[in-house]
């Protein structure tokens, strides 16, 4: 059973066609990777299903509990809502606020407080607020960042910012985790852990992950399914090894005549 379905999706800028008539599913509760050379067209289809792009064609289809939504009709806060989170490419951090406050951010859009309650301190915002930080908290402890929780989020190594901010997506508990290169500017070491903290994610909170990677190792790795697109358009769906040992993604990958992926 599907978790996501994106159906016949395209989108232009100007005249290029960054993602042209691409489908794919990701099953529930599996790790599913998105792959392709640089400019491919992987962020533009993370957008689209995110709701920061509107794409000129196609659906995205979110299944949840026997009921499928079309993401291209809601507004980014509605997908959110949904049970849908993501991390960026870049990390996207309040640099200023702590670790602990940047993660407590994620649970924004399941508070109920507005801007009298709080600047009045309700007691029921302090009780929503003790819950929060409980709830950041746990996931503090799940990312290895005990200790950190006061310190500024700035002040991290950048590899500890890429697990704050992948804090500030778990903490809604997700239904789909979408993760734009989680491992870009992390060292092996980093990298290593990360692959095992995915996995952890899935097993124990069971979320879909959904994520574009160009760390090879890391998505034939965990992944148990992999899309591979080029120029925008998908040039094949599989397992790891499937991928590996397809002619046309070696061909993306290595230029024409290369026999290795
Ligand atoms: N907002 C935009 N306006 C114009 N062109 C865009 C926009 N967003 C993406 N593009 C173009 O669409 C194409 C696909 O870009 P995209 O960022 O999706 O590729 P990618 O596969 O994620 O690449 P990378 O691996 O380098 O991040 C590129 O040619 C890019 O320049």
């Amino acid at each position: 059973m599907e978790i996501l379905k994106v159906e016949n999706l395209s989108i232009s800028f100007g005249g290029l066609k960054a993602v042209d008539e691409v489908s794919f599913a990701v099953p529930q509760k599996s790790i599913y990777g998105l792959i392709g050379p640089n400019g491919a067209g992987k962020t533009t289809i993370f957008n689209c299903i995110s709701g920061f792009y509107k794409p000129d064609q196609g659906k995205v289809i979110f299944c949840k509990d026997d009921v499928e939504i079309d993401l291209v009709k809601l507004k980014v806060h509605q997908i959110i809502g949904q049970g849908l989170a993501r991390t960026f490419q870049n990390v996207e951090l309040f640099k200023m606020m702590t670790v602990l406050e940047n993660i407590m951010v994620g649970e924004h859009c399941n508070t109920k407080g507005n801007i009298l309650a709080e600047g009045f301190r309700l007691p029921y915002i302090v009780k929503e607020e003790k819950r929060v930080k409980e709830k950041a908290m746990e996931i503090i402890e799940f990312l290895g960042l005990r200790g950190l929780e006061n310190f500024p989020a700035a002040a991290q190594p950048y590899g500890t910012q890429k697990l704050i901010e992948l804090g500030r997506a778990l903490i809604s508990r997700p239904k789909l985790l979408i993760l734009d290169e989680p491992a870009a500017g992390m060292n092996t070491t980093e990298t290593k852990e990360l692959a095992k903290l995915i996995k952890k994610i899935r097993d124990e909170f069971g979320i879909t992950v959904l994520l574009v990677e160009h760390d090879m190792g890391l998505v034939m790795g965990i992944c148990e399914r992999i899309c591979a697109i080029n120029f925008g358009k998908k040039i094949a769906e599989g397992t790891p090894s499937e991928i590996q040992r397809d002619k046309q993604v070696q061909e993306a990958y290595l230029g024409k005549g290369e026999e290795e992926c």
